[in-house]
């Protein structure tokens, strides 16, 4: 039993699904942008992980390509210093460091010099060679978006693409493009555009690490793997959804990064739209990557529009006092920090069931959530019996994504006595509790697919490109301020007041934080 009082059994299958999917090919891996945040938090942290694990290949290899001059020995002890930092293991294994080590090999250069790519050339020829490595090559932009084109056009010149003709050609090349794909529906396309003149769909991974989280893909499990949730998981008996990701943080250094992209950007047009799609989506034909993909894209077209005036209705934009003074961030910057608005999908199943959606940061907790709130019952049966019999609470289903990762049912409960009186209970399930082993980082799983090529988890180029087509009109009349102004909130708190008119109109609250 757990503190709600429900018992939750697990029924483990035989064998680790991660090992059963297969060790992937003998490949190297290229990392531009190798001294940045995302690398040291995050990608080496998981390759790590992944060689502790012994889920990489034995015959493995990274590539660190950098601006920077740091290289050999000193290198290697910048990424060890990292991993001491974020590995999820702590303290860091250091067998696992003496095998990883001589697996890191570093080229420094620029991302707009051809003689920087062909000295990357030379030195991939030699450790494909040296580590065994077929020749297969992973190339990870963990760059700023500004600079894609630019390696994309050295890494063509160079002779370092090959475009997959045929499944299952060898040696393969992938390329692995980090959010934000591109900063409208037009930039996006252009880069849809360069990425297609050079390489296959198939060989392009735009990775989007909320789709890499253990809670979001047990989304569509909880959905499709259990017959009971289903058939209510429409407009007949779901009143509206909720859609929260609060973080507690602010920008952290990256300033420069975040005024020129804000939380739509960074947040909405990638990670909640995908959650989003999840949760409206129809069943897929099949698991394979496309029938999923496929299905999300048709969620993405059937957003309702927004714009100009729609926009100061049902969106709400906001900044966090003390914004203005970060570190690259201009000193009259209009650039949202926080946004709250109201979605629709204009589909059979969600005709009349509004999205309220979320994000922002210098918020009082860290809270990814989905709430389902249920339709109230249609008659009050116990009206009749007292006080806590006149006000019963809808069921609301929460998948809470981070922290505490789980999933939560309320419902109204007779309270033990001698009289009628109702009270909210929960049926709550916990991974924590549930799965003796520890939810993996969304980057290992998402690096290990790329390796196998595996692209289920990866955004399309058309479902991103809608994803764009919905938000840019939104983005374009906050820009002018004919969707509403920016307003102010305190750290730490909620977000602006007026956030709460967004489900107000529709004679609701916020409920989630
Ligand atoms: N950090 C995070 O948590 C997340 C980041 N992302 C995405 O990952 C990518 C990298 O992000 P992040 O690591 O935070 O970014 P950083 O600002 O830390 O930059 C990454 C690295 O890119 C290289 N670089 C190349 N050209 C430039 C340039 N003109 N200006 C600055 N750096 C340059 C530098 O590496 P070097 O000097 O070694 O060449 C730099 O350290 C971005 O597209 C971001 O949107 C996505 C999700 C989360
Ligand atoms: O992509 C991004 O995500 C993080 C939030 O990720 P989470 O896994 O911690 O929920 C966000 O802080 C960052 O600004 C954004 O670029």
């Amino acid at each position: 039993m757990d503190a709600q009082g429900l018992h939750i059994e697990t029924h483990p299958r035989e064998g680790d699904p991660v090992l059963r999917a297969g060790r992937p090919d003998p490949c190297t891996v290229v990392i531009f942008g190798a001294t940045g945040d995302l690398a040291e938090r995050k990608l080496f942290p998981a390759l790590f992980e992944l060689d502790r694990s012994h889920l990489l290949p034995d015959h493995f290899a990274i590539v660190a390509y950098s601006r920077s001059k740091l290289v050999g020995d000193a290198f290697r002890e910048h990424v060890k210093e990292g991993l001491q930092k974020f590995a999820r293991t702590q303290p860091l294994d250091e067998a696992t460091w003496k095998r990883f080590a001589p697996r890191l090999e570093v080229v420094s250069g620029a991302y707009d010099d051809p003689a920087s790519f062909a000295r990357l050339r030379e030195k991939l020829d030699e450790v494909s060679r040296h580590h065994a490595t077929d020749g297969n090559q992973l190339y990870y932009m963990a760059t700023p978006a500004s600079t894609f084109p630019q390696i994309l056009h050295g890494l063509a010149e160079a002779g370092l693409l090959k475009r997959e003709e045929q499944p299952g050609q060898r040696p393969w090349r992938r390329l692995v493009i980090e959010k934000p794909f591109g900063h409208d529906l037009d930039s996006a396309r252009e880069l849809n555009r360069e990425l297609s003149a050079v390489l296959d769909e198939k060989q392009v991974f735009r990775i989007d690490h909320y789709l890499g989280k253990e809670t979001v893909q047990n989304i569509l499990v909880f959905r499709f793997a259990n017959a009971i949730f289903e058939p209510l998981w429409n407009r007949n008996h779901i009143d509206h959804v909720e859609i929260t990701a609060a973080e507690k943080i602010g920008v952290e250094g990256r300033g420069g990064f975040y005024d020129e992209t804000g939380v739509i950007r960074d947040m909405v047009q990638n990670h909640l739209l995908q959650v989003l799609a999840l949760c409206a989506m129809e069943p897929p034909v099949s698991f394979a990557a496309e029938d999923i993909r496929d299905e999300k894209t048709k969620v993405f077209r059937a957003l309702r529009p927004l714009e100009g005036r729609e926009v100061a209705e049902a969106v709400v934009a906001g900044q966090y006092e003390g914004y203005r003074k970060e570190k690259g961030v201009k000193p009259d910057s209009r650039t949202p920090t926080y946004v709250a608005m109201k979605m629709n999908v204009d589909s059979w199943r969600w005709q009349g069931v509004p999205f309220y959606v979320r994000a922002g940061k210098n918020l009082k907790q860290r809270l990814t959530e989905v709430s389902i709130h249920f339709k109230s019952v249609p008659i009050g049966l116990f009206a009749g019996e007292g006080a806590t019999c006149q006000r019963l609470q809808p069921n609301v289903l929460t998948l809470r994504i981070q922290p505490k990762e789980g999933i939560a049912l309320s419902f109204e409960s007779k309270v033990p006595g001698e009289d009628v009186s109702i009270a909210g209970v929960t049926m709550d399930f916990n991974y924590a509790e549930s799965f003796d082993k520890p939810v993996p980082e969304a980057y290992e799983r998402l690096l290990l697919d790329c390796m196998r090529g595996n692209a289920t988890l990866f955004a399309r180029q058309d479902s991103v490109e809608q994803a764009w087509s919905y938000v840019t009109p939104i983005l374009r009349a906050l820009e002018s301020g004919e969707g509403g102004e920016v307003h102010t909130y305190a750290p730490g708190t909620s977000g602006p007041d007026a956030a709460n008119a967004i489900p107000a109109r529709d004679g609701r609250r916020w409920t989630r934080l």
